[in-house]
This record gives C-alpha cells, sequence and structure tokens, in this order.
C-alpha cells in the first residue's frame, strides 16, 4: 500500500505540551494589542521563514504563528483560546488526531493549525462532514483568517467551476468532505479529455495555469484538516465517491422495472428469496428463478441492460431493504437518498447499478434513466495522497486503530478543560415501539413544565414523524428537525436551548451541533437529551449525547430501548433477554443498567468491526485497481453516485 503523505507526526514532540502552549502565551504576551498590519507582518515574516525550509510545527513557528492566531481570535471574536483548544491546535499542527470530547470548542482550535499549514502558500483544506458545517465554520472564521492577511474561501454546494477554482486558490478552503475528492475526479476527468485531445500538451498546460475558464479547480493535496475525522474517513469510507453524468431522461428499460415490481409482489420471502437481516445479500431461490422466468415473456426482451430476474432482484431489494423516509424521502417526484448516519439528504446522488430505478418503480415514479460513471476514488486512497493529514474529533476511541492503519494516523487525547456535568440518568425499558412514545412524550411534558429544554434523537425520519404525531395528539408544543421540514436547520437548533423547548430531531442534530442555553433553561437543569433508540455504532450515539452539558453546562441523558429496536434485529438475543425482563409482573424500578449496556457496547462492537472490513475490502480493491476513470461503466457493491 502506497501512500504519499508524509509523517510528521512525532510522538516526542507531543509529549511536551504544556510547555509548547506556555511558548505560545510567552509569545502572545509580547504581541498582545498590536495593530492588524502588525500581525499581518508578522505572518509575512512567518511565511518566509517556512518558505525557506522551516517546518510548520517548529518550535519557533508554532510559538509565534500560535500567538498570531491568538491575537486574531482576541481581536475579531473577543474570545480567548482555553489552553486545551491551543494542545488540539498543537496536535494537529504536527500532523496528528486530536481526540477532544464534544461541545469543548474544536471550531475554534482548527483554526491555529490551519494558519500554521497554511504558511507553506500551497493550499490547506479544512473538510467538515457537511455543507452546513462548512459554511458556518467558513462564516466564523474567515474574519479571523483576514485580519491575518491570509485569504479563505467555502465551497458552496451550488457553487460553479469559477466560484470553486478561486475558492482553492485562497490559503484555506472549507467544504465538506466528498466535494475535495469529487473536485479532483473532475480535474483528472478534464486531464484525461485535455489528453486525448488534438491540443495535448497545450491545452494541458492551459487547466493547469491560473487564468482562463478551463483550469483546474485544485492546485494540490498538500494539507488536509479533518473537523470530525470519523466521519469523514470512517463512516462515509464505507461507499466510493462516483462521480457520474447526469441522466435525468426517462429510462429506455422503464417498462421492465415496473414489470419486474408487479412479478416481485407475487413472489414470498423465504420460498423465493431469502432476506438477511443487514441490507445486501439478499438471494434469489431456485424457485424465485423458476417463478420469474415462468411468469414472463420479458426474458429476450432487447430493452435488457442486465437479466431479467437480476431486474426482479433490483425490484424485491427495493420493497424489502430500502424504507421510504428511512434509507430515502419522495420529494418533488424524485428520491433523495438520506444519510443514515448524519440523517442529512444526499442531494444530486442515487443509488447505481438500477438499484434507484427499482425504488423510482416501487414508488410510481417517473423512472430516470441510469447515470454513467466517469470516475470513481475510495476516500481511503483520496486522503491517502494528501501530504499532510490530521484532525479532530470527539469520538476517535472505537476507531483509533483503523485511522492508524489507513492512515497512519496517531490520535492524542485532548483533557477536559473543566470537568463535565452531565447527568447519565436510568435506561427506560419498554415493551414495544409504541409503549416508548408514550412514555417519552410523558418525560418530555415532564422536562417542559419545569422549563428543562429536551432534545429527542431519532433513527429516521419516519421514527421523528409518529414520535411528532404523538406529540402532536398529546398537545405537547414541540420543533422537528429531520431534514424535511422547511424551517431554517440553524434557527431551529437556535431554539433548541430556549427554556421549555422540545426538539425532536433525526442525527441532524448530532455532529457539530451547538445548542445554546439560555439562562433559564441552564438553571432548570440545562439540555436533557433523550436517545430514542441505539443507533448500531456507538460513536453516532455519543456524539448526540455530547449534545448535552457542553463547556461545563449542566445537562442530562436518558437512553431509551425496546425489544424492537433496530439494533436488536441483528442481536435477536438481547431482545430475547430484554423480552424476559420486561415480563409481567413487571417491576419498573430504575436499576443498574451495565448488563444491557454491555450487551448493546458488544453488539455496537460487532457492527464497527463488520463496517470496518467492508471498507478495508473496498480500500483494497480500489489500490489494487489503482483506476480513477471508469471506461466503461463498472460496477460496485453498494456505491452511491453523485
Ligand atoms: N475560547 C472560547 N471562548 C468562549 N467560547 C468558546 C471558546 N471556544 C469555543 N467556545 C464556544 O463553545 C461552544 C462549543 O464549541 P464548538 O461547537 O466548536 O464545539 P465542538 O467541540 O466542535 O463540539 P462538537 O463536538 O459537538 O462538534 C461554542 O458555542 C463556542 O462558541
Amino acid at each position: 500500500m502506497t501512500l504519499l503523505r508524509h509523517h510528521l507526526q512525532a510522538p516526542a514532540a507531543l509529549r511536551n505540551l504544556p510547555s509548547q502552549v506556555a511558548a505560545i502565551r510567552d509569545a502572545q504576551r509580547a504581541i498582545r494589542g498590536c495593530d492588524p498590519q502588525t500581525l499581518r507582518a508578522h505572518t509575512s515574516q512567518l511565511r518566509t521563514f517556512v518558505q525557506q525550509g522551516a517546518t510548520v510545527a517548529s518550535p519557533k513557528v508554532l510559538a509565534l504563528g500560535g500567538a498570531i492566531v491568538c491575537e486574531a481570535v482576541d481581536q475579531v471574536l473577543g474570545k480567548s483560546l482555553y489552553d486545551v483548544q491551543l494542545i488540539a491546535g498543537i496536535i494537529l499542527a504536527h500532523g496528528a488526531v486530536a481526540e477532544m470530547q464534544t461541545g469543548e470548542g474544536k471550531t475554534l482550535s482548527g483554526v491555529m493549525p490551519a494558519v500554521l499549514h497554511a504558511l507553506p502558500g500551497r493550499g490547506v483544506h479544512v473538510a467538515t462532514p457537511n455543507s452546513y458545517l462548512a459554511q458556518r465554520d467558513f462564516e466564523t472564521l474567515q474574519p479571523v483568517i483576514e485580519h491575518l492577511g491570509l485569504t479563505a474561501g467555502c465551497l458552496g454546494d451550488d457553487a460553479e467551476h469559477g466560484e470553486r477554482a478561486d475558492a482553492y486558490q485562497c490559503d484555506i478552503t472549507y467544504a465538506p468532505g466528498y466535494a475535495f475528492g469529487f473536485d479532483y475526479l473532475r480535474d483528472q476527468l478534464a486531464l484525461r479529455s485535455a489528453a486525448g485531445s488534438r491540443l495535448g500538451d497545450q491545452l494541458r498546460q492551459r487547466l493547469r495555469g491560473a487564468a482562463g475558464e478551463t483550469r483546474l479547480l485544485q492546485r494540490e493535496r498538500r494539507c488536509a484538516i479533518l473537523d470530525e475525522i470519523d466521519h469523514v474517513l470512517i463512516d462515509d469510507a464505507i461507499s466510493p465517491l462516483i462521480l457520474s453524468a447526469a441522466g435525468d431522461r426517462e429510462a429506455p428499460d422503464a417498462a421492465i422495472h415496473r414489470a419486474a415490481k408487479q412479478i416481485a409482489a407475487t413472489l414470498v420471502p423465504a420460498t423465493h428469496f431469502t432476506i438477511p437481516e443487514d441490507r445486501g445479500g439478499l438471494e434469489l431461490r431456485p424457485a424465485g428463478i423458476d417463478a420469474i422466468y415462468r411468469e414472463s415473456t420479458l426474458a429476450n426482451d432487447p430493452r435488457l441492460r442486465r437479466a431479467w430476474h437480476e431486474y426482479v432482484h433490483l425490484a424485491i431489494r427495493a420493497t424489502h431493504q430500502f424504507q421510504r423516509d428511512v434509507h430515502y424521502i419522495v420529494s418533488a417526484g424524485k428520491i433523495r437518498i438520506i444519510d443514515t448516519s448524519t440523517g442529512r439528504i444526499f442531494d444530486d446522488r442515487t443509488w447505481n447499478d438500477g438499484q434507484h430505478q427499482a425504488i423510482e418503480a416501487k414508488e410510481g415514479l417517473r423512472i430516470t434513466s441510469e447515470q454513467t460513471a466517469l470516475a470513481r476514488i475510495t476516500r481511503q486512497r483520496f486522503f491517502g495522497m494528501y501530504e499532510v493529514l490530521c484532525g479532530m474529533t470527539g469520538t476517535a476511541t472505537g476507531c483509533a486503530d483503523e485511522l492508524q492503519e489507513f492512515y497512519r494516523l496517531s490520535v492524542v487525547p485532548v483533557p477536559l478543560r473543566v470537568p463535565s456535568r452531565r447527568q447519565t440518568l436510568p435506561t427506560i425499558r419498554c415493551r414495544t415501539a409504541e409503549e416508548k412514545r408514550q412514555r417519552i412524550a410523558d418525560e418530555a411534558r415532564q422536562c417542559q413544565q419545569r422549563l428543562q429544554p429536551v432534545l429527542i434523537g431519532t433513527h429516521s425520519i419516519a421514527d421523528s414523524q409518529q414520535l411528532a404525531e404523538r406529540f402532536e395528539q398529546q398537545g405537547l408544543r414541540f420543533a422537528l428537525l429531520n431534514g424535511k421540514q422547511d424551517a431554517d436547520e440553524a434557527e431551529l437548533i437556535a431554539a433548541a436551548g430556549r427554556a421549555g423547548a422540545i426538539t425532536i430531531a433525526t442525527n441532524l442534530a448530532g455532529r457539530g451541533t451547538d445548542i445554546h442555553l439560555d439562562p433559564e433553561a441552564a438553571a432548570a437543569g440545562g439540555l436533557h437529551v433523550i436517545v430514542s433508540q441505539h443507533h448500531a455504532i456507538d460513536r453516532v450515539d455519543r456524539q448526540l449525547v455530547g449534545r448535552a452539558a457542553r463547556q461545563g453546562d449542566p445537562g442530562s441523558v436518558r437512553f431509551y430501548c425496546a425489544p424492537d429496536d433496530p439494533i436488536f434485529r441483528q442481536a435477536p438475543w438481547i431482545a430475547r433477554w430484554l423480552e424476559r425482563r420486561l415480563a409481567p409482573p413487571r417491576d419498573d424500578t430504575p436499576r443498574s443498567d451495565s448488563r444491557l449496556a454491555q450487551m448493546i457496547a458488544k453488539q455496537q462492537s460487532i457492527n464497527q468491526r463488520k463496517q470496518a472490513c467492508q471498507r478495508r475490502e473496498l480500500f483494497q480493491r480500489d489500490l489494487a485497481t489503482q483506476k480513477l476513470i471508469v471506461t466503461p461503466r463498472t460496477r460496485n457493491a453498494q456505491g452511491i453516485e453523485k
């Protein structure tokens, strides 16, 4: 496996973090209150020094670089960076991963390493899990970066080629992680078509040049700073990035998808096909194949793009393995994919190999033609190309080995600034999802009555809607945040910390969401987080829990569980164990959750390992082929196309 990245992390350098913080504080004292011109002169001086060969994490650069950033943050935002934020910044400057607990201030911690890594003048890419966070961080930090005489840009989802290229010319560019990967693929395609054209070298030269409309988007991959690094490099890395040609016409094989849907509806699970608990792996049985060919005259239809029974296979998967409002939503006559780990909607992405069309047929929508994959790369290979890779997360535990194995990244924990005041209340076990909804409504009402804000995290949009219906029936005042609502996400989040607020949310309100408490809400106990069901991966649960009791605030959390929770589908023994304990005569005395918690943690770690294996396989296949441009179309197991 060949990764181009240099490995800056030097364990020795990371051992004396407090003295490096002290050096920054000393240097800041010497420049405190200086005017912006002086700050900019220091930036230029450091830039020259680094361009002459000093490393970004050398003591002198780190001390003065850290000091000018602290001073700029102070002058522009009126905030003084905490020691723990400087520690995180130093870890990133050394090219490692800082594990900083949720709410400890990662956004501001990221500005110092971004400025330091920008000094060589070769660009820094700051990757966030989604465009909302990229825009938010860019807006917060751009004034600080400009105060230091550097430039910052942000790649909006709808930005045109020229705007994107301009953003890449900045010293620091903010974007969701996938955007950097897709732009890299776009550049590779542009280079490939230039190479194939008569103009050859001349055109390629132009693409590489700074001027002209057809210029390349990216300069080079010098440094990537990944906020929520486990999300960008682990959770998202389960599928490759696939750049596709748009295909919005009606599919030539639309009628075949519709016929396949009708046949699929006549087939019986277990007799005609097998369905495993996890997605994928659905298989037709011999009786199923017989029935498919017996019932139809389509086997030799000239419009077929694949064997006739494969269409029926896609239709069965569409019915049994893709749930509306869990895996996708239907809006404006289109299927839009939901990212199940963040609850966000992936715009402009489609499932590949006919699956998207089978789902369109299932929903009775217009069936679009399949998109043609043009180029693809795994995130593992893409981010492995950066010379310097570093990042932050509150949830590195559970994936530190994978970060080391794939990216050779060390994880360094950052201590808490102030001890956490988060109270974990005993888990409430319910017999059914229905009972759970009622008990959650009761608890939310009690919180509202005592003016404590409450955030209820749900697994899917469908769950959030069912809960919302129950709350409505009971006359509770609440807000719903699930990616389907019209109200602005930022506004809903701003309101979620007000006294007596109830917010029902999918994982949208997980990573990066900063809920501010008003004084009355803080006095009532701070934000109370209800985790309505455990997620398959425990890092997602920990991110939701991390919305409460941030920065020393008060706050509490409670988990709910029931035997019919999705996580127990792969672990029916835990559901049975729970059922036995819930059987009458029922005893509702709150008790230690340790046995249940252990079983759930074990299942979550099994899930994590399974996904790690899938990622490893994907990466190895990608490294083996080393192919970027797809000609002709290639297939992949679960890729989502963009
Ligand atoms: N030095 C500081 N001085 C004052 N307030 C700060 C400082 N650093 C961070 N904050 C505030 O702390 C809150 C949490 O910061 P932030 O959202 O960056 O945390 P986080 O670690 O990224 O959280 P998460 O892990 O949930 O993404 C924000 O409201 C931010 O403005």
